[in-house]
């Protein structure tokens, strides 16, 4: 087919013209509105099953004149093409892919649009959706020997491919396989549910990738189009143009007004950040750019990177919305996002929690909002629910019990998805990660300490340790620091450098500890975390979950450990039946005659950092008044300034215990050949490794 048979062909279709460029003729999408549905009409696919067919679209007599329109510009550039540029007909060839290939509109459209060689691979890609064809393969990266065939198919730019090669990620993980045809290839909406560390980052964030190039590319071929008719015709509009006006994307690309592509909102900096991190990571060859606005960081610098128009925000609600309300240009128009993200979907959306996400959805949700924008919903419990107590489930009273459909409608609503999402649900009967081993540890309050410092010593491996509240991670990690194990900590009220570092410190100490609240339950990727303790038993099943699956990365082992008093009994049992462990979790097995040793230890430390703490808060408050009243020229009331006197006696009595705590460490809690060991989730012995390799650095 040569250039003029292809503007023939064009001339004879018309139905085709106005699907966006990544999209075939023949292949289902959903770019345009159909009235919301309730989600048993949604397709809800689990692994193995393949994507569902699209519905047919509704046209509106503005987009059908749009169209005309477009078709009439397009009329008249061929014109141009033809009589201008004769001696290009070879590279405007059209590429065929096979012999039956029903492609020829798309053929002629490669045409028009002329060259990159780079979506033209793409498209022929997208065309494969017909079973019968043959697949294309994508998986040549050049410059390296990896064999990246498994990507094969799933319409991964070869740019980002380049990347995934040098990232090892040579196989796609289940939830990016299914994702990605999907939400590339059909331009669906995807919510997508799998367990903790299955790589849902990337099942959202490759797509984001290719679709934000493929419109850079078709924005850029239209600009050009749009171009050469304006210098031939400029002054051949009819009537119809000028009524319609001029296409909103059209004249941004004219006039250099660009908006905010893609906005990726997280709940947490800590995550914000890390998502940003693995999207440059695999998007540093393709040349756009990403920013994370969070809080807890100097606004101004935001500002500036605002400046510089970005193609995907990493956000968290708060400060996005302080930016908004400044006014800044480029967040003026999130109406017109043309991709969202909502990472962590459930806990975003719980009530009470992220006012600002609501004041941001009333924009991005407008009545103007882009009725085309594609959105992703992703979290590792999107589709778990809560039983409600047994008597009401034995009693069939089970009306207001939430089921998955119901949780998911109303994240629909909230989200103000209206087109059919495609449900990805990987989650297993299990929920927790495949590879977690989990146990419980039934104890008075008083005895968690000794639990947590006999599971310390008994199990090296980064541990992370989940509490409940501030004060708890206070006291924690003043105990296990005098017993010599070197916390860190982490939570919502320290100061964001500081909870960077102490993020960096555990990533960096293969044996570290951490002590930290819920603000690094979910999401964080932190490699080879051994172990998490619930030194606090979770209140919610989700929270167990997320806290859990910080442990048990991409296929690796690990193990969790809930700490259940009496008065969490109740905490304990809701999370059990939630998670259809009607067993309740395994003991974890206590060597009891060990454990007069780690009690006498953490004894000794206890009165330690209680001595400690009570003269650190006597010195504080003497201190405060002191400096205030000499900045006021005040004398100081002798009542206010706690007796000091026994000072000296409080530290000899701290120095005496140290000094018997060195002792009693000096001794072995364990003898040698003692092991922690437990069997693990696939049955195997789990060897806690202890001493032998310890490395020189850790204290534990
Ligand atoms: N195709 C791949 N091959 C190998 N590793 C991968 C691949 N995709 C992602 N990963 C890695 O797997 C790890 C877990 O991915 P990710 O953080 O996206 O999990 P997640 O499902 O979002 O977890 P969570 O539910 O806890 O947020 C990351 O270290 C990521 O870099």
């Amino acid at each position: 087919m040569n250039l003029s048979d292809s503007v023939k062909s064009i001339n004879e279709r018309s139905s085709w013209k106005a699907i966006p460029l990544a999209v075939g003729p023949n292949v289902p999408y959903f770019n345009d509105l159909v009235e919301f549905e309730e989600l048993d009409s949604y397709d809800l696919v689990s692994a193995g099953q393949s994507p569902p067919v699209a519905p047919s679209i509704k046209k509106t007599k503005k987009a059908s004149l749009k169209k005309k329109r477009q078709q009439k510009q397009k009329a008249k550039l061929r014109q141009v093409l033809l009589a201008s540029n004769n001696n290009d007909e070879e590279s405007l060839q059209p590429v065929t892919d096979s012999p039956d290939d029903k492609s020829s509109s798309n053929d002629a459209d490669d045409a028009i649009n002329s060259k990159p060689a780079k979506i033209k691979t793409r498209k022929r890609e997208l065309k494969t959706e017909n079973a019968n064809e043959t697949p294309k393969k994508v998986s040549k990266v050049e410059d390296t020997k990896k064999d990246m065939s498994h990507w094969d198919n799933l319409f991964v730019p070869e740019v980002v491919l380049k990347a995934l090669s040098e990232l090892d990620f040579l196989e796609p993980m289940e939830i990016q396989r299914q994702v990605l045809p999907v939400a590339i290839r059909d331009k669906r909406d995807v919510l997508g549910a799998a367990e903790t560390g299955s790589g849902k980052t990337l099942a959202f964030g490759i797509p984001l990738i290719h679709n934000i190039l493929a419109d850079r590319e078709s924005n850029s071929n239209q600009a050009q189009m749009e171009e050469a008719v304006h210098k031939e015709c400029d002054s051949d509009y009819d009537e119809e143009d000028i009524f319609l006006g001029v296409d909103e994307s059209i004249s941004d690309t004219k006039s250099n007004v660009k908006t905010l592509p893609a906005l990726i909102l997280a709940p947490t900096r800590e995550l914000a950040i890390q998502v940003s991190k693995h999207i440059k990571n695999v998007a540093k060859y393709t040349g756009l750019r990403a920013i994370t606005i969070v809080g807890g960081m100097a606004p101004q610098k935001q500002v500036r990177q605002l400046k510089t128009k970005p193609d995907i925000v990493i956000a968290t609600p708060g400060r996005l919305w302080e930016l908004l309300e400044t006014g800044h240009p480029y967040l003026s128009s999130l109406h017109r996002l043309s991709y969202l993200v909502i990472d962590e979907a459930d806990r975003m959306l719980e009530k009470g929690h992220f006012e600002d996400l609501n004041k941001l959805f009333d924009i991005i949700n407008a009545k103007e909002a882009n009725k085309k924008r594609q959105t992703f919903v992703f979290s590792a419990t999107l589709t778990t629910v809560h039983l409600g107590p047994s008597r009401t489930v034995f009693k069939g009273n089970n009306n207001n019990q939430e089921t998955k459909s119901t949780k998911l409608n109303k994240l629909m609503k909230k989200i103000g998805i209206r087109k059919k999402p495609y449900v990805v649900d990987l989650t297993t009967k299990k929920v927790t990660a495949e590879n977690l081993s989990e146990a419980k540890i039934f104890c008075e309050i008083s005895e968690k300490d000794h639990y947590l410092f006999y599971f310390l010593k008994s199990h090296l491996g980064r541990t992370l340790v989940f509490t409940n509240s501030i004060d708890c991670i206070f006291r924690l990690t003043g105990v296990l620091e005098v017993l010599g194990c070197c916390p860190l900590h982490i939570h919502a009220k320290m100061q964001q450098r500081q909870r960077l570092k102490h993020l960096e410190r555990f990533q960096t100490d293969p044996h570290a500890v951490m002590i930290a609240s819920d603000v690094a339950a979910r999401g964080l990727d932190i490699p080879d975390v051994k172990h998490v303790v619930h030194y606090q038993a979770p209140r919610t099943m989700e929270t167990y979950i997320h806290r859990s699956g910080r442990s048990a990365r991409s296929g690796k082992d690990g193990l969790s450990i809930m700490f259940v008093s009496p008065s969490e009994m109740n905490f304990y049992k809701r999370i059990c039946r939630s998670l259809n462990k009607e067993d309740g979790l395994p003991l974890y097995m206590i060597n009891e005659s060990y454990m007069a040793a780690v009690k006498k230890r953490v004894n000794v430390a206890r009165e330690i950092d209680k001595m400690a703490h009570k003269q650190k808060k006597v010195r504080l408050h003497n201190d405060w008044f002191t400096k205030n009243a000499e900045a006021m020229d005040l004398a100081l009331d002798e009542d206010v300034i706690i007796d000091t006197t026994d000072a000296q006696d409080i530290s000899d009595q701290i120095n005496s215990k140290r000094q018997q705590l060195a002792a009693l460490q000096k001794k072995p809690i364990f003898p040698k050949g003692f092991s922690g060991k437990f069997i693990t989730q696939r049955g195997e012995l789990f060897l806690p490794s202890l001493g032998a390799d310890r490395p020189k650095k850790s204290k534990r």
